[in-house]
């Protein structure tokens, strides 16, 4: 059989770059036939990847995605909803695997995360699924860090507060963050140069900057030097769109017969690309920390334990040394005061890898090798 015709939509935006990088450096592009989509530059070079397929094809051009057998889309949701539809409805029969969450929650799509979800995968494979759509970042990156005790059955409830990088945002996100330090560090260089220099003085010029001159175009309140209590669009129920999605997508990835409770607030913070996780964990039973230690370590490869213990912590459980490589680690687990089944986990995860490119491309490699 021939190699298989992959379509790619969204290569050259940021979730998109980072899923090109992995599937070169996995070697994935020897494995496929691609055919590069774009919704600006229809006719326009296709990357080097492309070997028979040279020319980027209209991204809205129905007929040429439906000579695909899988398309990968990480151009946004708009895009799913305005063209996904109009290509099932034109008979499509191909696999579709996507980044956005448009369609995460329809019945006939598997929310993807192999790591903790493969059989769930290829059950639904067999039985003829072909929609696959990558995780919420947040709640892939805390089933990656946690999946050891949700897999044994111990966790009743979980409470996530959420530490989310500039990244979630899209590029401009990011690039408003830098701006904004540049903006501040300006303010007071002068006075950073001289030791001498009173540090009331210089917070005074600092909080007038944040508030009046950081930009918050993007963010629509100043991130820089600060951190927004808020993510994504506003529930009903006081939760915001970002927290509704924990328990939901949580639950839908494992399968859950009775959904396990997951909330907590989201909070973006001073991060380029790294999500971090505070989280309160009800175990149902009460067993020693050893064995709770133990059971998240097995949870898979990628999980990097670190010992709670202040040198180790700050050091290895941080966005600095996580950010750009594909490990989750985690620690700060300890038993709470609140009770003997209370514990408590820090996770931190690139949110650009497992939070957004890995599944997608490892759902490719599933897809492939069927
Ligand atoms: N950001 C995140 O953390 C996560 C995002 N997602 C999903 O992935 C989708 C894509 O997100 P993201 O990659 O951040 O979006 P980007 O805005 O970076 O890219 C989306 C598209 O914008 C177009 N584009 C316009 N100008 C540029 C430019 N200067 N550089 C690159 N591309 C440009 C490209 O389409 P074209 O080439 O056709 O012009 C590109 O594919 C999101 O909408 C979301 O649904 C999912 C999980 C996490
Ligand atoms: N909302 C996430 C990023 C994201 O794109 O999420 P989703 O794939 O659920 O839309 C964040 O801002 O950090």
């Amino acid at each position: 059989m021939g190699k298989q015709l992959v379509g790619l939509v969204g290569w050259r935006g940021m979730v998109g770059s980072v899923l090109m990088q992995r599937m070169q450096a996995e070697g994935d592009f020897e494995l496929i036939e691609p055919v590069f989509f774009s919704t600006s530059n229809a006719g326009g070079k296709a990357p080097a990847m492309a070997r028979t397929h040279t020319t980027l094809q209209d991204a809205g051009d129905v007929a040429a995605l439906g000579r695909c057998d899988i398309v990968i889309s990480c151009q946004g949701g708009d895009y799913t909803k305005e063209v996904f539809p109009k290509l099932r409805a034109a008979g499509w029969q191909g696999h579709w695997i996507d980044a956005a969450s448009a369609l995460r929650m329809e019945s006939d799509a598997v929310i993807v995360l192999d790591p903790v979800n493969e059989e769930l995968i290829r059950q639904r494979l067999a039985a003829g699924g072909r929609n696959w759509i990558g995780g919420n970042c947040t709640n892939s990156i805390l089933l990656m860090g946690m999946v050891g005790l949700f897999k044994a059955g111990l966790v009743e409830w979980v409470s996530s507060m959420t530490y989310q990088a500039a990244s979630g945002g899209g590029a401009n996100h990011m690039r408003e963050l830098l701006k904004g330090m540049s903006v501040i560090h300006a303010a007071v260089e002068d006075d950073l140069a001289t030791p001498a220099s009173a540090i009331l003085e210089i917070d005074r010029k600092v909080a007038q900057t944040i508030r009046e001159d950081v930009p918050r175009e993007f963010f629509g309140s100043p991130l820089a030097g600060g951190l927004i209590p808020w993510i994504d669009s506003q529930l009903d129920n006081g939760q915001s769109k970002e927290e509704w999605k924990g328990q939901a997508e949580v639950n839908k990835i494992l399968g859950t017969a009775t959904p396990i409770p997951v909330d907590g607030l989201c909070v973006r913070i001073g991060a380029m690309r790294c999500h971090s996780l505070a989280l309160t964990l009800k175990l149902r039973k009460d067993l020693p920390l050893a064995e709770i230690e133990s059971l998240i370590q097995g949870g898979n490869p990628w999980v990097r334990f670190v010992p709670n213990e202040r040198e180790r912590s700050v050091h290895e459980l941080t966005p600095a040394a996580v950010t750009g490589g594909l490990d989750i680690a985690v620690g700060r687990v300890r038993k709470l005061n609140l009770g003997p089944e209370y514990v408590s986990a820090f996770v931190v995860g690139d949110q650009l890898l497992w939070g957004a490119a890995e599944p997608l491309r490892r759902m490719l490699r599933i897809l492939l090798a069927a």
